[in-house]
């Protein structure tokens, strides 16, 4: 046990040491993904931070775990103790400050929102948070708001800041709006929606089926696994993208499965070059079989992707956005409803 927990440390370091590779993949092509996606157009809602220096910061490993948050922060232990003050509120929204913008690949970007260093942002894994902007104006000249989920990529309890891994749509309305964001300019956040309540070993193995950006609520989890030495879970993790230059956060994918055997990744792409090693088409049922764990009350699979890839491998959300009949290739396969999550 103490063996395992050390080597999972080392790994951990391993893992930090190659930190500044995680978000360039230089990747660029057509990507895929659309997030599953309930929409809220809000036709009837109306309802602070410390700029991070440079974007550098994000672009290492000290954004992703929060074993680094001393180089960024440091509290009094008193104020530890008592626990930091979340900046998001549940029930209203909150300005936060754009800092920084990274491109992932063409059409994806990173997001560095900033807050108080000394609050926490208040996340429990796996949640996304709402967002709100004015777009627009209604007929009788009132204000017209979009809301839209999104899944914040920084660690939970990251002090000061949270990031957001965001598909751009050339005629999206609340990613139009993100697009044309610069660093100063607020964004309206209320939050956390919790979405999978997870607690370190509540399985003994986990699957994942992503597509595109549905990527982000899955990074929540796997990273809570992997930074928690007492989590033994197996995570395996089936990513689907339209070409290997459109894969998202490859490096940091990679390098989570180097350094921690619990982790492993399986890429699967629609348009693939021959040199291509992973899986190559749409999602099928060899390549769930593969890359996933057999059907098991051990077991639990998470799905979140477009609808095209919900339908085909677990069956999309109901329109109220329960988790819907389990049908496709994970029921043919013969796990259970209660064996798969949908974000
Ligand atoms: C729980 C949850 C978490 C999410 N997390 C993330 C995340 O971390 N990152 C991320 O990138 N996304 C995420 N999403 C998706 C996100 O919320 C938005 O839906 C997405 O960014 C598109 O919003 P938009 O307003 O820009 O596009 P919209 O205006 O809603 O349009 C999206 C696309 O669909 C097209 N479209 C719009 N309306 C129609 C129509 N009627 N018929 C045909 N096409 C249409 C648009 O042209 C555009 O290409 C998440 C969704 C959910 C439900």
């Amino acid at each position: 046990m103490a063996m395992a927990m050390a080597m999972r440390r080392a790994g951990r370091a391993g893992a930090l040491m190659r930190g500044a590779e995680f978000w360039g993949n230089g990747a660029t092509g057509s990507a895929r993904c659309m997030a599953s996606v309930a929409r809220v157009e809000d036709e009837r809602s109306s309802s602070s931070g410390r700029a991070l220096g440079a974007f550098g910061a994000l672009l290492g490993a000290g954004a992703l775990y929060g074993s680094c948050q001393g180089m960024i922060n440091s509290e009094p232990a008193a104020a530890e103790e008592a626990g930091p003050k979340s900046a998001l509120n549940p029930k209203e929204f909150v300005k936060f400050k754009l800092a920084e913008v990274h491109d992932v690949n063409h059409n994806t970007k990173v997001y560095r929102f900033t807050f108080d260093s000394q609050e926490a942002l208040g996340l429990n894994v796996a949640s996304c948070l709402i967002t709100k902007a004015e777009i627009g104006k209604k007929k009788d000249g009132s204000p017209n708001y979009v809301i839209r989920p999104y899944t914040p990529i920084s660690p939970p309890d990251s002090k000061g800041y949270f990031d957001l891994l965001i598909k751009i749509y050339p005629e999206g309305k609340m990613t139009q709006h993100l697009a044309h964001l610069k660093p100063g300019d607020e964004l309206d956040v209320k939050g956390p929606i919790p979405k999978l309540p997870y607690t370190p070993n509540m399985k003994k193995q986990i699957g994942m089926v992503a597509g595109g950006t549905g990527i982000t609520p899955m990074l929540q989890v796997i990273d809570a696994i992997v930074s928690n030495p007492e989590d033994n879970t197996q995570v395996s993790l089936v990513f689907a993208n339209t070409s290997p230059a459109d894969i998202l956060l490859k490096a940091k994918l990679d390098a989570l499965s180097f350094a921690h055997p619990n982790f492993k990744v399986f890429y699967v792409v629609d348009k693939s070059s021959e040199e291509w090693k992973g899986g190559k088409g749409y999602l099928n049922k060899d390549m769930l079989v593969k890359g996933l764990p057999a059907p098991s009350d051990d077991t639990l699979i998470l799905v979140c992707g477009p609808p095209g890839m919900m339908n085909i491998v677990s069956g999309d959300k109901a329109p109220d956005r329960s988790q819907g009949e389990l049908v496709g290739i994970l029921k043919d396969l013969g796990y259970t409803s209660e064996q798969v999550f949908k974000f």
